[in-house]
Parts: structure tokens; C-alpha cells; sequence
């Protein structure tokens, strides 16, 4: 529960990989939002001339033709929607140009003695607040775009000389509840991406990683190293004798060591990039970019040495222990997924051969024949 609760609050515990998805769910809203304001606030000058004396609706053209200038150039920018970092700071443009076009608007309809009653201004900053529901964001998030736009509609207030005014103080009133509505939509909509991302890619039993995500993550994990030449590991676990371990003990006993297994994955392979996976049965994966051979090598002997050491009650009444064969394999150039696993997978089966308990390093692959 607390986990949960911690997860909704900031993004400090999310995984790298949760970040991804999320960022990708906030690029694509944004450049939706963005091209569609692009079209009404362009659209909507036409309604101001209708509506607005010539010299101020040409005045007011300009400000949307700029906000509307912004908001394709949000559209347009393109950058790898999976940095959560940048999705974060395209959404935060967004409010910004949106912002500043209502506070623009205002000093002009100000200027010349409109007061914001016009059709298409009072509602600006509801709006803003209201468009922050369809984002999946932590609590700490969507509070500070929130307070963002309370304050400018505070200081809008004060400027225009009508805060304390019943009118106004139901305005900030009603924002705030819009604003904390709007911001329950958006941490469930987080909660429902965190449970779906869950479903969809972790093992029921162990917690860690499924074999799709490992695959998926594995790929991309590679084709980054390659781009910025640092070197990637991949590490592949066996569980020795575990058919007989089975057939000892129980299958419940065999998944009480998966479990433990599993947990003594994640204590060591600690670092944000690194991802634990349950590969098959009885068959582990770590994927670890930016690590080079020597740390690997002391990390799977860590590894080895602590599933060793561990002693277990199963349901049976006995302590168990339980040993792992590694083989440890390094990212090749121009090597592709499948070279790179089946690396790790000869070097796994060469330390079964040679007694279980144990890693092996796989050999560099053979260059091609020319
Ligand atoms: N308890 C439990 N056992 C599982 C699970 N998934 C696979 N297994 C068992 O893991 C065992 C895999 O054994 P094998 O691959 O034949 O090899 P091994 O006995 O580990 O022998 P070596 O790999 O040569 O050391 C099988 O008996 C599977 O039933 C699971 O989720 N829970």
C-alpha cells in the first residue's frame, strides 16, 4: 500500500522503463493538445471579429497567432518520446504559452475596457486546469502545474484590482476545485498505467520483469550502448538441479526459491539501469548497461555466492539451499540480440558442465568470414 501511494506521489521509485511508457503517453497528448489549439486559436479570431471592435480583435490576432505559432512548434518538435525529462518540459511549454496568451489577452481586452467578459476569455484559465486531467501524473506534478496556474490567475487578480471581489474569489474558488478534480483524474490515470504496466510486464511470481519486457528492453539497451559505446552485460541464470529440487521437496518449495532467487537479483543489481528478468521457468536474465566485464564478473560472483549461502524453510518443514550456474556474456559491436544471448547462453551451459555453482565468461564472438 505504501508502495503504491509512494509511486503516486513522484516519480523518484518509477523504473526507467515505466518513465518510458509514461513519457511516450504525455508526448503523444501534448502534440494532440498542441495541434488542436493550433486549429481553435487561430480559428477563433474569426469569432472575435465578430465580436470585438477591429483595432482590438486585430490586436488580440496577433497574441493567437503567436500562441498558435507556439503550439505547432510543439507539435513539430520531435524529440525521442521516451525522455520523461523532456515530455515533462514539453507539457510545461504548453501551459506556459497558454498562460501567457491569457495573460496577453487580458492586458489587451484590459486596455480597452473589456474586463475579460468577452466569449473565449473568462473560461482560459478553467480551461488550462481542466486540460491537466488528461495527463498521467504524480501528485507533486500535477500540483505544481496547479499552483502554476492559480498563481497567474491570483496575480491576474491583484493587477486587475479585482481580488476580494465576490466574483473573483468564486473564480479562484472554483479553480482550485477544478484543479484538485482535474488532478485526482490525473494520478488515477497514473495508478491505472502503473497497474496495466504491471500486468503486462512483470511475472506474477517473482516480480521481476516478463520475458517480453526483457526482450523489448534488452533491444533497445543495445542499440544505445552501440550509439554511445558503452559497454553492456548480460547475465543468464539456471537454477541447478531444480527438476530434482522439485521433485524433493514440492513445487511450492521450488517457488519459495524462486522467489528468494528473484529478491537476491534485485538486491544486487541495484543500479536504475539495470533490469532483472524471469526469462522461462527456472531461467533468470540480467540486462546491465554500462557495465564492463570486470564489474560483472564481481557481480555475478556475488550473486553465486549469496544464493549459496542462503538457507530456507519450506513447507515441508526443511532448510534448503539452492545454488545457480552464470554465463556472463558482453556486448559485441555490430552484435545483435540473438548473437548476444546465445553467448550468454554457451558460456551458462559450459559452467553446468563444469561442476554448476559457477560463472563462465563467454568468449568474444568470432568475427565473420570475410
Ligand atoms: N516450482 C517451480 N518449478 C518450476 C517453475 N518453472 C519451471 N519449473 C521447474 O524447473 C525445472 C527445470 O529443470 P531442468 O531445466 O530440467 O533442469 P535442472 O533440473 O534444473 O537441471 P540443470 O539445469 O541441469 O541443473 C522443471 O522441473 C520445471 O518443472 C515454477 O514456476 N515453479
Amino acid at each position: 500500500m505504501w508502495e503504491v501511494m509512494n509511486d503516486l506521489l513522484a516519480a523518484r521509485r518509477h523504473s526507467r522503463y515505466f518513465n518510458h511508457t509514461r513519457s511516450y503517453h504525455l508526448f503523444t497528448r501534448v502534440r494532440l493538445i498542441a495541434w488542436l489549439l493550433m486549429v481553435l486559436q487561430s480559428g477563433w479570431i474569426l469569432i472575435d471579429w465578430l465580436l470585438l471592435p477591429g483595432e482590438v480583435s486585430t490586436t488580440i490576432a496577433y497574441a493567437r497567432l503567436t500562441a498558435s505559432g507556439c503550439c505547432l512548434l510543439l507539435g513539430l518538435w520531435f524529440s525521442h518520446p521516451y525522455r520523461l525529462e523532456v515530455s515533462l518540459i514539453r507539457l510545461l511549454l504548453l501551459v506556459l504559452v497558454l498562460t501567457l496568451f491569457q495573460t496577453a489577452s487580458t492586458i489587451i481586452l484590459e486596455h480597452h475596457g473589456y474586463q475579460s467578459t468577452v466569449a473565449g476569455y473568462a473560461f482560459f484559465p478553467f480551461m488550462i486546469m481542466t486540460m491537466l486531467a488528461i495527463f498521467p501524473l504524480t501528485l507533486f506534478e500535477v500540483a505544481g502545474f496547479a499552483a502554476f496556474v492559480l498563481l497567474v490567475e491570483l496575480i491576474t487578480q491583484l493587477w486587475l484590482g479585482s481580488f476580494g471581489e465576490v466574483g473573483a474569489l468564486n473564480d479562484l474558488w472554483l479553480l482550485a476545485v477544478l484543479g484538485a478534480i482535474a488532478g485526482w483524474a490525473s494520478v488515477n490515470q497514473l495508478n491505472m498505467l502503473l497497474v496495466l504496466y504491471r500486468q503486462a510486464t512483470r511475472d506474477p511470481l517473482t516480480g521481476l520483469a516478463n520475458r517480453r519486457q526483457v526482450m523489448e528492453q534488452l533491444e533497445e539497451d543495445m542499440r544505445q550502448s552501440s550509439v554511445s559505446r558503452k559497454p553492456l552485460a548480460v547475465m543468464m541464470f539456471d537454477l541447478d538441479k531444480f527438476k530434482s529440487f522439485n521433485d524433493h521437496y514440492g513445487h511450492a518449495a521450488g517457488d519459495i526459491v524462486l522467489k528468494q532467487f528473484a529478491r537476491i537479483l534485485r538486491d544486487n543489481a541495484k543500479r536504475k539501469e539495470d533490469l532483472a528478468g524471469r526469462f522461462g521457468g527456472e531461467e533468470f536474465l540480467l540486462v546491465l548497461p554500462g557495465m564492463n566485464v570486470e564489474q560483472a564478473v564481481e557481480l555475478a560472483e556475488s550473486i553465486r555466492a549469496a544464493c549459496h549461502a542462503t538457507r530456507l524453510k519450506v513447507p515441508t518443514g526443511d532448510e534448503v539451499s539452492f545454488t545457480t550456474s552464470i554465463g556472463i556474456a558482453m556486448q559485441q559491436p555490430d552484435e545483435d540480440r540473438s548473437g548476444l544471448l546465445q553467448r550468454a547462453d554457451e558460456a551458462l551451459y559450459l559452467a553446468k558442465d563444469s561442476g554448476r555453482d559457477r560463472y563462465c565468461l563467454a568468449e568474444p564472438a568470432a568475427p565473420a568470414a570475410a
